[in-house]
């Protein structure tokens, strides 16, 4: 730190040299480790249903909310010394509401184990609230701890790399982005080498909504202790940077509480999803397993059918008929010798519709083109098959380029979007939240399953809510993994599975099997054949 930037300031201006404001992590966030699966075990709530849960624990348990925060404390403060021994020095940053509360705490648990503490209090307004005020009277007198409260004044301590800065100033009550003084105090936060542990959600960062947050006054941690359960905003790529290693602290919030809050977005639990798989009937025959129909290739895209064809044939489906154009015969025949040909009467693309009576569920999309040609046949395939659908790639363009067919689309149809494609139905989307948002309203709108793809790809089914997928992993971000997943839909539709329950079951079997290829192949040289070479394994996963 210069000794220009050390110099004392006003709090309400303090501002930042622009220069490193940021540094490498070096904490990994460890996705796959047994202790991060809670992760995907939950309900995702607001920060208004945080506030519920807290208030029925307190009610019900009963607890005091002081002790509820000391809980928390203990939690913390707890993996802080797991990690760091006492020749470390923590510098503190609380708020002035229960975050800051929290850090207070914690600053006061880790000078008792022998620490090394330096704790701020930020109390710009003089208000704090009472659990926060209630932890700041018991430092008092505390013998080792170097308190300061800081109403307009102001120097940032000098930190080097073995310091830890707990980040303790605001929680899920942050209701605005920081500026002045707060912004000026994260970006030196971010600027220091020490490294940075921020107390439930990196300060600045708002729990759901930050469209129109400041990206440079959120705080960057290397690790993040979230308070019993992950935030929504960690579900969202531009937000990673933010959060470091993310490890849910359990305080003991109660179950029942938690049970009794209608929550609209839940992740995929891995136990729910195995509930839907149905047991196969040993009289099955294929014809009792679902006939499904692929429309799908034009000229240079043939790949595209095949890859969805296989993945349909691998999903269990008892019989796959697909239409393409001339073109495909061979290579389709040859590489998918399961699979029914339909022959279009065009060469290079789809061009007419045929009857769809004969099939139980209808895919198109995969390399189809936009032809008008195509489009028109998209039109009559949509208007004459009223059952189960799934929309892809360029049935999606075409959609785009025709907007007013969209109310045509039979109810409980499944859109598969990639961020690009959903672009092309709702308009420019300027991050994951407003992307979410939007799926979400064309679902309840046009009373349809949206899938909005990526890693953690959202569902959202006509009722409004969003369901989250936690498998999958950055090996699938290759050329006709999305052609995989539509062909493990339209089997499971096919056979029978409501849009929901297919939903559900065929990301997390897509993303499960991109796993399982991963873990064969690792991530650089999976290719989108090796995700459908997975499903079987996968489809055992899930029933074991
Ligand atoms: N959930 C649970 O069960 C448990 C939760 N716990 C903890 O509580 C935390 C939530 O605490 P919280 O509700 O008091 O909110 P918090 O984030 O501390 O901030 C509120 C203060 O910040 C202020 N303020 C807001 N925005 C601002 C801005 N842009 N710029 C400046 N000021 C701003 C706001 O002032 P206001 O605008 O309202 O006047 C108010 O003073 C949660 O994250 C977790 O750590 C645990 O203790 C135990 C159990
Ligand atoms: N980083 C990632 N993590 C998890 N899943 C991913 C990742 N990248 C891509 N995928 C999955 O792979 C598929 C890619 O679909 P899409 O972009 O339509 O590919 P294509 O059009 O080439 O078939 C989606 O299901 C998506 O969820
Ligand atoms: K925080």
């Amino acid at each position: 730190m210069s000794a220009e930037a050390n110099e004392k300031q006003s709090f309400s201006s303090l501002d930042v040299p622009n220069r490193l404001l940021f540094y490498p992590k070096t904490v990994p966030n460890p996705k796959n480790t047994k202790e991060n699966e809670v992760l995907f075990v939950m309900k995702i709530l607001t920060s208004t249903q945080f506030k519920e849960l807290d208030k029925y624990t307190i009610e019900h348990e009963p607890v005091s909310s002081t002790d509820l925060m000391e809980r928390a404390a203990k939690a913390i403060a707890s993996e802080l010394k797991s990690r760091w021994t006492t020749a470390t020095r923590f510098i503190v940053f609380a708020g002035p509401g229960n975050n800051g509360g929290d850090a207070l705490a914690v600053s006061r648990l880790l000078c008792n184990a022998g620490y090394t503490v330096q704790t701020y209090l930020f109390n710009i307004t003089g208000r704090l609230s009472d659990d926060c005020l209630n932890n700041k009277k018991r430092l008092e007198n505390l013998a080792g701890l170097l308190f300061t409260e800081v109403s307009s004044q102001f120097s940032f301590p000098e930190a080097d790399e073995k310091d830890v800065i707990v980040d303790g100033l605001f929680g899920t009550g942050l209701n605005k982005p920081l500026d002045g003084g707060y912004a000026g105090l994260v970006k030196r936060i971010n600027a220091s080498p020490a490294k940075v542990v921020s107390i439930d959600i990196p300060s600045g960062l708002m729990s759901e909504d930050n469209t129109y947050n400041n990206p440079s006054a959120i705080v960057r941690a290397d690790l993040t202790l979230t308070i019993q359960l992950p935030k929504l905003a960690f579900f969202f790529g531009e937000n990673q940077k933010y959060l470091g290693e993310v490890k849910p602290m359990d305080i003991g919030l109660s179950a029942e509480g938690l049970a009794a809050i209608d929550c609209s977005i839940t992740v995929i639990e891995p136990g729910e999803v195995k509930k839907i798989l149905k047991p196969r009937n040993p009289f099955a025959h294929k014809g009792s397993m679902g006939h499904a129909l692929l429309v799908s290739g034009q000229y240079g895209m043939g790949g595209a059918t095949i890859l969805a064809a296989k993945a349909c044939l691998r999903s269990g489906v008892g019989k796959l008929t697909v239409h393409t154009p001339d073109m495909n015969n061979n290579i389709l025949q040859c590489s998918v010798p399961e699979a029914i040909l339909s022959h279009d009467l065009s060469d290079i693309r789809v061009s007419k519709a045929i009857s769809t009576y004969d099939y139980n569920a209808l895919a198109m999309g995969p390399g189809l083109g936009t032809h008008e040609e195509t489009a028109e046949a998209l039109r009559t395939f949509i208007r004459n098959h009223p059952g189960e659908m799934v929309l892809d790639a360029d049935a999606l363009n075409i959609l785009g380029n025709h907007p007013e067919w969209i109310p045509e689309i039979p109810q409980d149809t499944i859109l598969t979007p990639h961020p690009k494609e959903l672009e092309n139905l709702v308009g420019t989307c300027t991050d994951s939240y407003d992307r979410m948002a939007k799926a979400r309203e064309l679902s309840i709108k046009m009373q349809l399953y949206v899938i909005v793809k990526g890693h953690n790809s959202m569902i959202c089914t006509p009722t409004g809510r969003v369901i989250i997928n936690p498998t999958g992993n950055a090996g699938m971000a290759t050329a006709g993994s999305g052609d995989v997943l539509t062909g493990i839909l339209t089997a499971l539709l096919a056979r029978g599975y409501t849009a929901n329950e297919a939903c559900q079951l065929g990301t997390y079997l897509h993303g499960l099997a991109g796993d399982i290829a991963r873990e064969r192949l690792g991530e650089e040289s999976m290719i989108a054949s090796d995700i459908i070479d997975a499903l079987p394994e996968a489809f055992k996963k899930l029933k074991e």
